[in-house]
């Protein structure tokens, strides 16, 4: 069996006395487009952090976290020499984290960082090669025409797509996107997660992003994970998602509500999307 790209065995997260991610296991393999989904507060972002490893597990039974085959964190330490797979694991924030007063241009650069000698990171020295790369990952974002801009004068869903552009440049493996198209208008959301697809179905990334929207989860993911006060309460194929489970997951919300995105977010779901099997079968834990 090949390694996965992601293994999260055994994850425990207390803030204080508050446990928000309770003996969490799962696995994402190479090439997978995953949704996390899960009500608010169920511990979504909580558990998209560790992966990377922006946050750690409990110290006691925190459990593990592997990327790639490397370990990134055990028992609440994290790996210094997972550093490598953590450079080809880029993130998307719903708030972009572009630096504003910088151009475009730069801020997709500023994604070779990782790869860079500490010196030329420090000083910010790109080559005219990575000038060119940097362009061609606007490109595919649709952005070539604003590389001058600065970053701060873009609309919420071009300076998604810079982020995304970042992630390119980066040359990321794995791409984790916390609620990327939460502060974006039904369009721009569109835009982001028809680029995320693309680059999932192109380039073979793996792709794990959290979404409130169920519908936008359906129509993009094979797959979902979702969590419930902090657990495991479904992992399967997203056509086995059905309406019973939803309305068990978000505890008898609206589900026109959940749906409401599809209506307002575009064009008919092409069928051959629609239709695709997901990478692996896994079991659904619940419901
Ligand atoms: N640094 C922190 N300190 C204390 N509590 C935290 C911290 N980070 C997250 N939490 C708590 O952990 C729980 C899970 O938060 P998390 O942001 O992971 O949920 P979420 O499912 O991503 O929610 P949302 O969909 O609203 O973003 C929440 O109760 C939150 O208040």
């Amino acid at each position: 069996m090949s390694i996965p790209t992601i293994n999260a065995e055994g994850l425990n997260k207390s803030f204080g006395h508050r446990q928000v991610l309770n003996d969490i296991s799962f696995r994402v393999a190479t090439g997978e487009m995953v949704a996390l989904i899960g009500p608010s507060g169920s511990g979504k972002s909580t558990l998209l952090r560790h992966l990377v490893g922006l946050t750690c597990g409990n110290r006691t039974q925190g459990g593990r976290v592997s990327l790639m085959g490397r370990e990134v964190q055990a028992s609440g330490r994290l790996r210094r020499a997972a550093r490598i797979e953590r450079c080809r694991t880029g993130y998307i924030f719903q708030q972009f984290n572009l630096v504003g007063r910088l151009s475009v241009l730069t801020n997709v650069l500023v994604g070779q960082l990782g790869s860079m000698s500490r010196l030329r990171a420090l000083c910010g020295r790109f080559t005219d090669q990575e000038r060119q790369r940097a362009r061609a990952c606007l490109a595919r974002v649709g952005l070539e025409e604003l590389i001058d801009q600065r970053a701060n004068t873009l609309s919420g869903g071009q300076m998604q797509r810079v982020a995304i552009a970042r992630v390119l440049m980066q040359d990321a493996e794995l791409i984790l996107a916390d609620e990327p198209i939460a502060s974006l208008d039904p369009r721009s959301a569109r835009e982001v997660m028809e680029i995320l697809s693309r680059i999932h179905a192109e380039d073979g990334r793996t792709v794990v992003v959290t979404l409130h929207q169920v519908d936008i989860a359906r129509r993009y993911c094979h797959r979902a994970v979702a969590l419930k006060d902090g657990r495991l309460y479904f992992d399967g194929p997203i056509n086995e998602l059905t309406d019973e489970r939803l309305q068990a997951l978000y505890e008898n919300a609206d589900l026109d509500e959940l749906r409401a995105s599809e209506a307002s977010n575009g064009e008919a779901l092409p069928s051959d999307r629609r239709d695709r099997t997901p990478h692996t079968v896994v079991t659904p834990v619940l419901g």
